[in-house]
């Protein structure tokens, strides 16, 4: 499967009315509601005698909803729609009410098989009105799954942020094109499964992209006969100390689950030792390389100074955790920074609520700011580029939220940079990989960083092989 692209309800609307001067009226619509029908049906297994309740705002959202329960009750299932405006789509209520369905209230939703969400779709915004929000809270008390139409209501489409309540799907059918919420969190989480109809939209360049398999296969610096551990790329790690000997173990891990031919440590000798003791193959000393990493575990050792050398180029950087610290304005060199909420909440200094709240946007504006890739961790990971690009990493396991797990990341996009690759696709891939290895490495049970580090091989060969 190729990138997923997300598009903003602008370039969406303009797209469509592109469309809609061609084809003849309600073709788009009914396009939309064949895939959401299909898709209700797959969800709950049957169709006939399956009792189906629309929930049925004023827009096209709720037209959606009613098309999509006309082909259904076509099809055998008892459909009611539960009116949420005076305003409901008139034709689509009109060919509803042709196909047997009938207009319901509450008390056809706790023996629902399924609801679906046709409260507001992009033209919404954020929240849910008090009578909206009683019915979609009696259907999560009753378990009847849900189904949304576009978007979950209530979320905004185009940040992913959640200020207001809002629908929890099980399944999302959206249509032409992901959008924003589908991909960042915390909108995302409340999508379920998204499922993607086409429609024929024909779209710009994507808002946000969200990397698969093939994509990170396409980048991957994978070594050739006339490779050598040089041309592989050497990587510098100024890491740990006294205080976090393991961050400096943990990185090396990281960085040699990675592309890289090379480590060479710069620190004391002590954390030398213990990188040592695990990885034999380190080189302890300066000397040539092609990328840094620098930041993980550095505590009350971190030297400022050296830091900004560092960061005045040439090589290219990744800047983690204390690292980040030494950042007070742009940074020269190519530079991939990978705050968790926290730190960027200092970086930018702003509430912590807040980033998390609003991470693309405090993402992007530490991008800009400080003229270098932010790779803003979380549950969605998002990458921001300083030219206004977004990558968003939606494969994460919540397993990965254990100490030392952003260390792994470091030394692998550490890795990455120093094989070749730019901040931005460092990012994405190393989001990716390390994603996938916590995949592998967790299972459905605990994982420890160093665990996740080694499972990164495994998970780099699964992915390079289709
Ligand atoms: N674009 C495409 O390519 C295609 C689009 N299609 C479909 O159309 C959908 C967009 O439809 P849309 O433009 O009619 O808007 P929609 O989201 O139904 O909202 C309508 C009205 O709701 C209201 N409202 C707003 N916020 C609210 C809230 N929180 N709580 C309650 N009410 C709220 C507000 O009215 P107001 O209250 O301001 O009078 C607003 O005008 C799209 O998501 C997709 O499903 C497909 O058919 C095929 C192709
Ligand atoms: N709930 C979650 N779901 C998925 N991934 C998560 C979640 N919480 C944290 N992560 C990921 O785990 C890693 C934690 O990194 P970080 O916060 O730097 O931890 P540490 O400093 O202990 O190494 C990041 O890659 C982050 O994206
Ligand atoms: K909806």
């Amino acid at each position: 499967m190729r990138m997923r692209r997300a598009h903003s309800v602008e370039q969406v609307r303009a797209a469509e009315a592109t469309l809609l001067a061609q084809l003849p009226g309600g073709t788009l619509m009914q396009r939309a509601a064949y895939g959401l029908s299909v898709a209700i049906g797959n969800l709950i297994g049957f169709v006939y005698g399956a009792r189906v309740v629309l929930l049925v705002g004023s827009g096209d959202n709720g037209g959606d909803a009613l098309y999509a329960g006309v082909l259904l009750a076509r099809r055998g299932a008892s459909v009611t729609a539960v009116l949420l405006s005076d305003r409901a789509h008139a034709e689509g209520l009109a060919a509803l009410r042709r196909a047997g369905g009938r207009i319901g209230a509450a008390e056809d939703i706790p023996g629902a098989d399924v609801v679906v969400d046709g409260i507001v779709g992009i033209g919404g915004r954020p929240g849910l009105k008090p009578e909206a929000l009683a019915l979609v809270q009696l259907a999560a008390r009753h378990g009847v799954p849900m189904v949304a139409v576009d978007v979950p209501s209530g979320v905004d489409v185009d940040t992913g942020e959640t200020p207001e309540p809002h629908v929890r799907a099980d399944l999302t059918v959206t249509f032409g094109t992901h959008k924003v919420c589908h991909l960042v969190d915390p909108a995302a989480a409340a999508c379920g499964t998204v499922h993607l109809v086409d429609i024929g939209l024909d779209l710009p360049p994507a808002t946000a992209e969200a990397f698969q398999a093939e994509d990170v296969r396409s980048l991957y610096p994978v070594p050739d006969g006339e490779s050598d551990k040089y041309s592989r790329g050497v990587l510098g790690l100024m890491a740990g100390s006294a205080q976090y000997p393991g961050a400096a173990v943990i990185a090396t891990s990281g960085a040699l689950g990675g592309p890289v031919g090379m480590i060479r440590y710069v620190g004391p000798d002590s954390v030398a030792a213990e990188i040592r003791a695990v990885h034999p193959e380190m080189v302890h000393g300066e000397g040539r390389v092609q990328a840094w990493a620098v930041g993980s575990g550095l505590g009350q050792a971190l030297d400022k100074q050296a830091v900004a050398r560092l960061l005045a180029g040439p090589e290219p950087v990744v800047v983690d955790a204390d690292g980040l610290t030494a950042i007070d304005g742009p940074v020269a060199a190519p530079a991939l920074l990978t705050p968790h909420a926290g730190e960027l909440a200092r970086l930018l200094d702003v509430p912590r609520a807040e980033v998390e709240a609003r991470g693309l946007e405090h993402a992007r504006m530490a991008a800009e700011r400080f003229q270098a890739t932010v790779l803003l961790k979380g549950s969605t990971t998002v990458i921001a580029a300083p030219d206004g690009r977004v990558r968003v990493n939606t494969n994460a396991s919540a397993w990965l939220a254990t100490a030392g797990s952003g260390d792994v990341l470091a030394g692998l996009c550490g890795s990455l940079l120093a094989s070749g690759l730019s901040p931005f696709d460092a990012g994405a891939v190393g989001a990716y990989l390390h994603a996938a290895a916590a995949h592998l490495a967790a299972d459905g049970a605990p994982l420890t960083a160093m665990t996740l580090a080694t499972h990164l091989p495994a998970a780099t060969r699964h992915t390079l092989t289709p």
